[in-house]
């Protein structure tokens, strides 16, 4: 476990402090409780076990990344030739991308903010990066000065901690611009589980673009699974990165078991699970939201965002300032500051709550914001 006594130096560090809180509204995991029906899933596990034994492990896998992908609208997603690569988690991913993406180029695009795992994932492989603000990739055509300075350009979508999704027509402009630089275009799905903007087919989108590209998938941020997830590395057959080579050095393969289980929660979402999260996580944020009204000076400034995290702006507080507060009551959020791994002063002023719990959990934690926020 990291060294939390010091400062925390990233914000993964600041979610260690919070893991083993009752009141954990830091990291953007699922960690509300299982319903009846998904329930009845972990109860099968050792039928999934057994099942696990028989099969051919690459049948579980074509089996659950298809129940996962079309769950999500992503019907054109390439399931053969090898172009989907099954890692433990979508970090894992992300570093075999980055480790094969420095084999070609030494600058890469990335969207601000954003995640700063991203960043130093990107920046440990020594990639140099150039910040793309979020309003220029939603705005218009890129600067094609910015496209010739940079090998790739890496988009979270939908957003973190904004929500903000790319739209169908962006991605298409954008994917056309990096065609025509010979530019990869990378996409960080993680959150797309939540917002059905997100759910038109982008396999579809990027193959017709004929651009270079690459996709994170995330099932780690959708289902409370215990940690039990799925990152998919997809990538186009014209990528031109090493990535098989790369995920060879890394592992061998992913737990059927694992695969199965995600088919299986995949498919009790298609079965109107994941309209159930929606309404679920959107009764969180309303309660964070109404809970929060009248307390001066704070705002949400993702009034859109359907993301299963919600960022507030505290005012003239620090987000470090209300997140140590809250600590004083065992309530643990996350301080913007390091989102904004270009210029963190501009997250100074705002704090991340997490959705995926319980609405208790969301209510009590509510509850001690307003006290903190008002005294
Ligand atoms: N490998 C890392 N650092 N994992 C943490 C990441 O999953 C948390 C996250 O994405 C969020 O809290 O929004």
């Amino acid at each position: 476990m990291q060294d939390t006594q010091t400062s925390p130096g990233n914000l993964t560090q600041f979610e260690y402090l919070a893991l083993n809180s009752p009141l954990n509204l830091s990291d953007g995991h699922a960690r509300q409780a299982l319903t009846p029906s998904q329930t009845s899933i972990i109860d099968a596990l050792p039928d999934l076990w057994a099942d696990a034994v028989k099969r051919p492990v690459e049948e579980i896998e074509h089996d659950s990344h298809r129940a996962y992908f079309e769950l999500l609208g992503q019907h054109s997603y390439p399931a053969a030739d090898g172009r989907v690569l099954s890692c433990y988690s979508s970090s894992v991913a992300m570093e075999i991308f980055a480790r094969s993406l420095a084999t070609t180029t030494d600058a890469i695009g990335l969207v601000h903010p954003t995640f700063d795992n991203i960043p130093d994932i990107l920046r440990g492989v020594g990639l140099r990066l150039v910040p793309v603000e979020e309003e220029q990739l939603h705005g218009g055509d890129l600067d094609p000065a910015l496209l010739r300075s940079v090998g790739c350009l890496f988009v979270t979508t939908p957003n973190n901690p904004t929500g903000r999704v790319l739209s169908e027509e962006r991605l298409r402009r954008l994917a056309a611009q990096c065609a025509d630089h010979g530019v990869v275009l990378t996409l960080d799905t993680s959150f797309r589980g939540f917002d059905t903007r997100a759910h038109y087919d982008h396999y579809a989108v990027l193959e017709a673009s004929g651009c270079r590209w690459v996709v994170i998938e995330d099932t780690g941020k959708l289902w409370p699974t215990l940690e039990l997830k799925i990152g998919w590395l997809v990538s186009a057959a014209n990528v031109g990165l090493p990535l098989a080579k790369v995920y060879s050095d890394i592992l061998l393969g992913v737990s059927p078991l694992v695969l199965s289980m995600v088919r299986r929660f995949a498919e009790e979402a298609a079965g109107g699970g994941l309209a159930e999260l929606h309404r679920f996580i959107a009764g969180n944020r309303a309660t964070l939201r109404e809970g929060l009204a009248g307390v001066p000076d704070v705002r949400f400034p993702d009034p859109d965002s359907r993301a299963s995290v919600e960022r507030l702006d505290v005012g003239p507080r620090t987000g470090l300032e209300v997140w140590s507060a809250l600590r004083e009551h065992n309530v643990f959020a996350l301080p913007c500051h390091q989102f904004h791994w270009a210029r963190p002063e501009e997250g100074a002023h705002s704090l991340r709550i997490a959705l995926s719990r319980s609405a208790a959990s969301v209510a009590t934690a509510t509850a001690a914001l307003r006290t903190v926020l008002t005294r």
